[in-house]
This record gives C-alpha cells, sequence and structure tokens, in this order.
C-alpha cells in the first residue's frame, strides 16, 4: 500500500465521524465560490448602470428625476456577495480549526492508548526519541496541515469544479484546449510529489534519530562528562543533524519545485489557448468578434486553471509531513497489541509450582537465546538464577510475565499455561523489581502506591517500613508527601531501588521476581536492599536474578545458566560440592569481597 493510500485510510478513520462537518464546510464553501463567481458580474452591471445614469444626467433634457436607485441596489447585491463569502468562508474555518482540534486530540490519545497495549517488543526496538517523535512532531505536522491546508483544498477543489463548469457552458472545444495540457502536469506533479515523498519520509525518520540521540545523550550525560567525551557527543549530534538537513533541504528543493513548474504550466496553457483560439477565429465558423472575444475570455481561464493545483502544490511540503506523519503514526496504531487470551482464566495466587518448561525463545527469529530451559519453583521457594552476562537471566524474567511469549515449551502455574491466563490477572500476580527502579512524578506515597492506588496510608507506610525506607521517607521535611519529578530527582539509586521494593509488596504478588536488585549500590544499602528483600520473600514464591552470589546462598534451588542453556542447578551446598561453573563463580567473588 503506498503512503497516499496508507494516510487516506488514516485519515477516513479519523475524520469520517466529522461528515455532518464537512458537509456544513461543503455547503459554505459552495456558497463562497458562487459568490465570488457570480460578484464580478454585478461589479460589471454596476459600472454599466452607472454609465448610462451618467451620459442621461450630463444632458439637462434628459437628466433623470429620481435618485440612483437601481445603481445602489446593485451595489448592495454586490457588497452582500462579498460578505457572503467572508462569511461563509469565516464560519467554515471555524467549523474546519474545531474539526481539526478535535480530531488530533483524539489521535493523540489514541497513540497513547495504543502504547499502553503495545508489545515490549516494541520498545526495545525503538529508541526513546524516535517513539516521542511520533507523538510530537508528527502530530504536530498532521495537526498544521488539517489546520491550514484543508480549507485551502477545499477552496481549491471547489474553485477547480466551479471554472470548469463555466468553461464548459461558454465553449466545449475551448474548455477541452486549456485542459489539454493536463495530463502532461499531472505526470511531471506525479515524478516530483514522488520524490518530495521520498525525502520527507527520510527526513522525518531521520528526525526520529536525530530525538532518539539527543534523548541517549541526555539520559547519559553523567557518563559523558565523566569520560570527557563533550566532544565526540557534540560530533555525533553533528552527524545526526546533518543528515536532517539534508534531507530536509531535498524534501524542501522537491516539494517547492512544484509551484514554479505549475506556474510554468500555466504560461504554457495560456500560450496553447491564445494559439489555438487565434487559429479558430481564422478558420473557424465564428466571427473573428465572436472568436476573439472567446479567446479573451479563455486567457482568462487558462490562467486561472492552474490557480487551485498551484495553491495546493505550493502547500504540498505541508501536506507531504502530513502524510508522512500519518505513516509515522499508523505504523504505531499496526503494531500488534499483547496477545490477552479471549476467556483468559483468573489467577487466585499459586497452588503448587511455576514451572518453566523446556523453553526455547528467540527474540529476532533464527538467533535462539533460550535453548530448552526447564526450572520448577515450589510454592514458597526462593530460586535464583546466575550466570554470566548474556547468559539469558532477564529474559527467563521477561517470559515469567509475558513480556515475550515463549516460542516453544511452555511456562506453566499449577500446570496451567500462563498464556491461558487473563493477562492482567497474571500480572496481577506476578510482581518485579527492576534493575534500575523508575519513579513518577507525584509524591513518594503516590509512588508507593503505584500498583494499588486505593491503598489505605497505613498499608503504604508498612510496605515502607517491611522495604527500610520509612525512616528515611520520615526525615524529609515533607515526609510522604515530598514530591518526587524529573527534575527534582534527590534520590539515591538505592534508595529508588527501597522504594520500588515497597511498592512490590504493597501489591503482594504470589511470585516475586527481583532483578539484580543489588546491583549499583553502596555496602550500607545493599544490606538495608538485601534486609528489604528477606523481608518481602519471606513465604513467598520467588525468583532472584543475581550477580552478587552471597545475596543467594540460603536459596532453596539456584539455577545457573550458560548461554541459554541450564549447566548446573541445586543449593549453594551442592554446587560447591560439584566443584563446577557456581563453584569457580563463587570462589572468585568471594576473592574480592
Ligand atoms: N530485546 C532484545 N532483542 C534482541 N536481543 C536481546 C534483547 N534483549 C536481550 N537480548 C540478547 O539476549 C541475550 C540474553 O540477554 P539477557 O539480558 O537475558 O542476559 P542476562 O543474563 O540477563 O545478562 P546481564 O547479566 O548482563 O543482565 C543477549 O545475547 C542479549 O544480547
Amino acid at each position: 500500500m503506498t503512503d497516499l493510500q496508507n494516510a487516506g485510510r488514516y485519515y477516513w478513520h479519523y475524520l469520517k465521524k466529522y461528515w455532518f462537518g464537512f458537509l456544513v464546510t461543503i455547503v459554505l464553501i459552495s456558497i463562497s465560490t458562487a459568490c465570488i463567481v457570480i460578484a464580478p458580474t454585478y461589479l460589471g452591471r454596476a459600472i454599466e448602470e452607472l454609465t448610462q445614469y451618467l451620459q442621461l444626467w450630463t444632458n439637462p433634457a434628459t437628466r433623470p428625476q429620481d435618485s440612483f436607485g437601481a445603481f445602489h441596489t446593485t451595489l448592495w447585491i454586490y457588497l452582500a456577495l462579498y460578505l457572503g463569502d467572508a462569511s461563509s468562508i469565516f464560519i467554515s474555518s471555524l467549523v474546519l480549526a474545531r474539526i481539526t482540534a478535535y480530531s488530533t486530540g483524539t489521535m493523540r490519545v489514541g497513540l497513547f492508548r495504543k502504547m499502553q497495549r503495545m508489545q515490549v517488543r516494541y520498545f526495545d526496538a525503538h529508541s526513546d526519541g524516535d517513539i516521542l517523535a511520533r507523538y510530537t512532531s508528527d502530530l504536530d505536522n498532521i495537526f498544521n496541515a488539517l489546520n491550514q491546508a484543508l480549507i485551502e483544498i477545499f477552496l481549491s477543489v471547489a474553485q477547480f469544479i466551479g471554472l470548469l463548469i463555466v468553461m464548459f457552458a461558454q465553449n466545449v472545444t475551448m474548455a477541452l484546449v486549456t485542459m489539454a495540457s493536463t495530463p502532461v502536469a499531472l505526470v511531471i506533479a506525479a515524478y516530483v510529489m514522488k520524490k518530495a515523498g521520498t525525502a520527507v519520509n527520510r527526513q522525518q525518520d531521520d528526525i526520529g534519530q536525530l530525538n532518539g540521540y539527543i534523548n541517549e545523550q541526555i539520559t547519559g550525560q553523567k557518563m559523558i562528562i565523566t569520560n570527557g567525551l563533550q566532544q565526540d557527543s557534540v560530533k555525533g549530534f553533528t552527524r545526526y543533524n546533518d543528515r536532517v538537513r539534508s534531507s530536509a533541504l531535498s524534501g524542501q528543493i522537491w516539494s517547492g519545485i512544484l509551484n514554479p513548474l505549475m506556474q510554468g504550466m500555466s504560461l504554457l496553457n495560456t500560450a496553447i489557448v491564445i494559439f489555438f483560439g487565434s487559429w479558430l477565429a481564422l478558420n473557424g465558423s465564428l466571427s473573428t468578434g465572436a472568436a476573439l472575444a472567446l479567446v479573451v475570455v479563455f486567457v482568462n481561464y487558462a490562467q486561472q486553471y492552474y490557480q487551485p493545483i498551484m495553491s495546493l502544490t505550493s502547500l504540498y511540503g505541508m501536506i507531504q509531513l502530513a502524510i508522512t506523519g500519518a505513516r509515522r503514526v499508523d505504523e504505531v496504531r499496526n503494531q500488534p497489541d499483547e496477545v490477552n487470551p479471549a476467556d483468559g482464566l483468573p489467577l487466585n495466587g499459586i497452588q503448587h509450582d511455576v514451572q518453566i518448561k523446556d523453553v526455547h525463545f528467540s527474540y529476532n527469529p533464527g538467533k535462539e537465546i533460550l535453548h530448552g530451559v526447564s526450572i520448577t519453583l515450589h510454592k514458597g521457594e526462593m530460586v535464583a538464577l546466575v550466570g554470566p552476562t548474556g547468559s539469558g537471566k532477564t529474559t527467563v524474567m521477561n517470559l515469567l510475565n509475558r513480556f515475550y511469549d515463549v516460542d516453544s515449551g511452555a511456562i506453566t502455574i499449577d500446570g496451567t499455561d500462563i498464556r491461558r491466563f487473563d493477562l492482567h490477572a497474571l500480572r496481577a500476580n506476578v510482581g518485579i523489581v527492576l534493575q534500575d527502579p523508575q519513579l513518577f512524578t507525584g509524591t513518594i506515597a503516590d509512588n508507593i502506591r503505584y500498583g494499588d492506588p486505593t491503598a489505605a496510608m497505613d498499608r503504604v507506610i508498612d510496605a515502607a517500613q517491611q522495604a527500610n525506607i520509612h525512616d528515611f521517607i520520615m526525615s524529609l521535611p515533607q515526609q510522604y508527601e515530598t514530591t518526587v519529578s524529573d527534575e527534582q530527582n534527590i534520590f539515591s539509586a538505592g534508595q529508588k531501588q527501597l522504594m520500588s521494593i515497597a511498592r512490590t509488596i504493597l501489591t503482594n504478588p504470589a511470585l516475586l521476581i527481583l532483578d539484580e536488585a543489588t546491583s549499583n549500590v553502596d555496602t550500607v544499602t545493599e544490606a538495608n536492599i538485601q534486609a528489604a528483600m528477606d523481608n518481602v520473600m519471606q513465604g513467598r514464591t520467588s525468583f532472584v536474578i543475581a550477580h552478587r552470589l552471597k545475596t543467594i546462598l540460603n536459596a532453596d534451588k539456584i539455577v545457573v545458566l550458560k548461554d541459554g542453556t541450564i549447566i548446573e542447578q541445586g543449593n549453594h551446598h551442592e554446587l560447591l560440592e560439584e566443584n563446577g561453573f557456581y563453584a569457580e563463580l563463587y570462589h572468585n567473588q568471594m576473592v574480592f569481597e
């Protein structure tokens, strides 16, 4: 499907419900066009009446006694026609402005809702900046085009149709001659538009990448400063910026070239009409006078003929950006949603076990990451997953709450495949403390309540106490009402980690997953986090991904993963006795600690 068809489908989807507003606009624009077409004839008539009146008036014998009655009436009609034109345009602009505001508002909400339904895969594969650009510059381009170009499109189409009617009413042969150059103009326009479309597509994708780069550099700013990489960062920026500049320039050139080309076509058209009209005057059946009058009228039409096309082509850059914007926004809209079974089973905790059975998984086809992984977690057990970096530990976690689905094999809770549970029910039972805890704008209390917004304050405090963060919160001037925001990043990594543990405790999950919760913090905080983790894991089925082996010494089972395959399983003592990979890892770590 071409971009144009795609954009057509997209705009139809969002604009069809405003059919009545469009109908009103079409009626109003038709009124305005009729007023514009008719008004000059009244001006002509007014001049004619004035001339007649003056001729009578200058001769005392014929000087009329009455006033300028007919002349005045004609002028009033002329004025009324212009007022009719102006007010129709004004009202239709208001109607279209309302449609634009509401429809782009709906697009924005639709896109945001979609983001909440989309698979994690999409976010892993696209930079934050690129996704953000679809919400900002792409939607802005759509808004601008709807706001400015829509009325122009209506006007141009109405003008064009009006002109065709008038031309054919006057003389069919000359009308056809005036239109003769249209196919050539269409071929040129199609070629230039294709080129411009490609350039603008590239421009928007380049802007997405530039945003992605800026976003990455902002996130990693401390890293850049620490390593003295500011110059390299600027160089990288310049590289992306150059790409945007070059694609924007070529987009502008191709979009901009269309208007002069159409002006050239208009001149050519006028020449064709003069040439053919003169031939008609010399060889046709019309009297020379009538033929010349026809030529004059059609020269006028020939110049007007390309006017609507030119005003559309002058907006072409904007329209093309809106077509590209629609493609990029639609790309997000067409992403597959998370798969939630139609009659998903309820899930109320774990009665016996969670089993990972012979699971094979790949993020991208042809590159398998997990090769037949099997792990059993009995209710209330703590199972730890260890292994070198890139061995697939986080991947296993990604499968447990269905961020991704397995390629083959299955994950079951009490014997039922997790794909059969209602997705929300499954997630309500699986709590995750991620490596990089995220706090949201709001108060500390709001942040702890995130998983259960209805939780009473005493439960929030209880969760914070279990997570060993209550004392710290109470030491802040505004305690639980302290505002957390992007600009006010006053918490350490460890404190954030503890708050996210408190958040998870509050949701009371049946299965708890802790992903390297102890990395990146000092030893005191680590001890705090360890205590908080012990609290939260007490009597709960939990799955811990850890790098520091001393945090999992008392795990019921330790699973060692290497290159996506389980190479050892057992408790700490059994694995030490086995004297394999785990034992080596443990001894190495002990030397360093
Ligand atoms: N979204 C993704 N798309 C494609 N490949 C991925 C994705 N996430 C991870 N991988 C690949 O899968 C493999 C396992 O990654 P995973 O994050 O599960 O390892 P890990 O054992 O958790 O590593 P670490 O200890 O460093 O966190 C790696 O080769 C990684 O490059």
